[in-house]
């Protein structure tokens, strides 16, 4: 039952100035420390909705696939951020970008700089894809699509 009175208008007034705020565009850099509360607070901005707990349900991890000197430190970053308890067992798409570049590591060679045999416990997929020429996006949307929330 929606919200009656004070409570109501209130919640009137939020929809009507989330209404105007996604009428525009922006780019938006939220920062701020651990658990301060970044994803709550987009949840709450964009459906109004405060969930106590946001569970990451996929996690993906973009490399410049051309820039093959950065990979190794990629591969250290990734390895590392897969330790935290809390993103034990979510899925990972590891995304190979600019492929429309000379020299851009595929697919195989991408997954064996980046040690991702090594991984187990959860489900990890790689594409190479160009953000440039739209290469493997739609893959990218089905792959985002199957591990989202229903
Ligand atoms: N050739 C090519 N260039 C790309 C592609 N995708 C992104 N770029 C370029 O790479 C540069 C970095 O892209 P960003 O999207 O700003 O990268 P970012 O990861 O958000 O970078 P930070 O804000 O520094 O974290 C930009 O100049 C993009 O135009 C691609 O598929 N092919």
């Amino acid at each position: 039952m929606p919200p009656t009175g004070f409570l109501g208008w209130l919640s009137g007034m939020l929809d009507w100035l989330r209404s105007l705020f996604f009428k525009r565009e922006m780019e938006l850099s939220l920062v701020g420390l651990n658990k301060g509360g970044k994803s709550t607070l987009v949840n709450v901005l964009t459906t109004g909705q405060y969930t106590e707990d946001t569970i990451p349900t996929a996690i993906v991890f973009v490399v410049d696939s051309a820039d093959v000197d950065s990979v190794p430190a990629a591969a250290r970053e990734l390895h590392a951020l897969l330790e935290k308890p809390s993103l034990k067992g979510i899925p990972l798409l590891v995304l190979g970008n600019k492929n429309d570049l000379k020299g851009a590591l595929g697919v195989t060679e991408l997954s064996n700089a980046m040690n991702l045999k090594s991984l187990a416990d959860r489900e990890v997929a790689v594409y190479s894809i160009s953000c440039k020429s739209h290469n493997n996006i739609d893959v990218t949307l089905q792959w985002l699509t199957k591990h989202a929330r229903a």
